[in-house]
């Protein structure tokens, strides 16, 4: 499997390459040239095996020999060994027929670990392989930043940067960041919103000296194998109610369109998925862009779901690059008038092809608080804010006989202040994280300027 940049001037590049690249040199996203299909038996096949097997099944086709079989396998033993849950990833059930995807028993409680503790395993061993060492940069609203450091710690080849906004991340999310004692791991609070920082470590991308230079990857939704590992959780929850023999749908509470984009991949991959619901809190650019066609940014408002505080969806690009018939000149065009203007307008092409397989819901801050607290008295689950955004915006769907299952992303105890005042039930840290609040912190405030970040990262790096 080749990848491609959806800007269509950078290089084709390897699975094992474009993981360790980050941003195309053109400023694209890299996706694979084609995606791959599994029939509807190879599917059905998947039922009763472990999550691993399933996770080797469904991403091979996409790394190819970058690993072989049994390299690969020890792999996926390893990353989801730390997993609190024997299923990784389970489904509950809430009603008749709406399931909730619990995605956050992993070591940093939140969706993210999923695909992180997966790469930090295949970033050390091609690392090894290659002799290399590389700078991971990462921006976070909060959820990334702790995954990426948990992932990442304590390894010889790799110092990781985590830029994350100043003030706008739950306090359990900053001390997650701001306490791990290993020396290759950073806090950075910058100054500005999340968009403020994932912009700039997309310049940091487009400096070619300082990228050159500091060897730059990236952990962020931009690396394709963000994506790809996510995509194994809505085959293991879909075959789990019956596919490929019985439809899903799926609701997604949704920020830089990374996770809904893997369910997506596995649409096309042949997973038979009806819709795809993209639910957004009171930062609603994408619903704004479902109804009207015009992908408009607005200043980010901060909320109770802070790691869905994003105006500038990165992963929105991949999804209109197959819009537009995988045009790189049109997708460069769009994101830079994005960039330049803060809008661009679907064609109606595009917009009809986007209805065809998205729907799209918003959630006030109001709802999300009532969410939580009807979700408790009438199912007895405490969601966290941003699981409450998808549980609400799927309630609003259509009635329909296919079962509906919304992605749980984050543990309710990374937010215990919302959650306590949306339901009165503080919800308690898990053993391993139980004395966060006692452990020192470590970060270091920076203006949110390219040039001053670069200049932290420099004196960081450990050579
Ligand atoms: C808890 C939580 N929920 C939802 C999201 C949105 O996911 P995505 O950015 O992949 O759309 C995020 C951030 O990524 C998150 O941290
Ligand atoms: N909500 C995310 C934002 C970054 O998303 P990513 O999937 O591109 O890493 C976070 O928690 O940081």
């Amino acid at each position: 499997m080749k990848y491609i940049s959806t800007r269509g001037q950078a290089p084709e590049l390897s699975f094992e390459e474009a993981m360790l690249t980050g941003l195309a040199r053109d400023g694209g996203l890299y996706v694979p040239s084609t995606w791959p299909t599994l029939s509807a038996d190879e599917i059905a096949g998947f039922a009763g095996q472990s999550y691993e097997e399933i996770a080797f099944a469904v991403m091979k086709p996409f790394i190819g020999d970058t690993f072989g079989d049994d390299e690969f396998r020890a792999i996926l033993k390893r990353a989801y060994a730390s997993f609190a849950h024997a299923a990784k990833c389970p489904l509950v059930q809430l009603d008749d027929n709406h399931y909730l995807l619990e995605l956050f028993h992993g070591p940093t409680l939140a969706f993210k670990d999923v695909a992180m503790q997966l790469i930090g395993q295949m970033f050390e061993a091609a690392l090894k392989r290659r002799g290399e060492r590389v700078t991971i940069v990462g921006a976070t609203s909060g959820d990334t930043g702790s995954a990426a450091m948990e992932a990442f710690k304590g390894l010889d080849a790799v110092d990781v940067f985590i830029m994350y906004p100043h003030g706008r991340v739950s306090e359990v999310q900053r001390r997650q960041m701001t306490t791990p004692t290993e020396d290759n791991v950073h806090a950075l609070a910058v100054d500005g919103d999340f968009d403020t920082c994932q912009a700039l470590l997309k310049e940091m991308f487009n400096d070619f000296e300082f990228r050159d230079g500091v060897k730059l990857a990236g952990v962020n939704s931009i690396n394709w194998a963000r994506v790809l590992a996510q995509v194994v959780y809505y085959f293991t929850s879909a075959v789990s109610l019956g596919a490929p023999h019985r439809a899903v749908s799926f609701t997604v509470p949704t920020g830089n369109f990374g996770d809904i984009f893997a369910g997506y991949v596995a649409k096309r991959m042949g997973l038979p998925i009806d819709r795809l619901v993209i639910a957004t809190n009171q930062n609603d650019i994408l619903h704004r862009t479902l109804q009207s066609g015009e992908h408009a940014k607005t200043g980010v408002t901060p909320s109770i779901s802070p790691s869905m505080d994003i105006q500038v969806s990165s992963n929105f690009e991949r999804l209109v690059f197959d819009l537009y018939d995988r045009e790189g000149a049109a997708i460069a065009q769009l994101f830079d008038a994005l960039k330049d203007d803060g809008t661009f307008t679907l064609s109606q092409g595009a917009v009809d092809l986007l209805r065809a397989e998205f729907d799209s819901g918003k959630c006030t801050e109001t709802e999300t608080s009532a969410t939580i607290k009807s979700a408790l008295t009438q199912t007895g689950e405490v969601l966290c804010p941003h699981s409450a955004v998808g549980v609400k915006v799927a309630n609003q769907q259509p009635k329909s006989a296919t079962p509906m299952i919304t992605l749980a992303t984050a543990h309710p105890a990374k937010f215990p202040a919302a959650v306590k005042d949306a339901c009165g039930v503080h919800p308690e840290l898990p053993a391993h994280m139980a004395d966060l609040f006692d452990r020192d912190e470590r970060v270091t405030r920076v203006a949110g300027d390219l040039g001053a970040v670069q200049s932290v990262i420099r004196a960081g790096i450990k050579s």
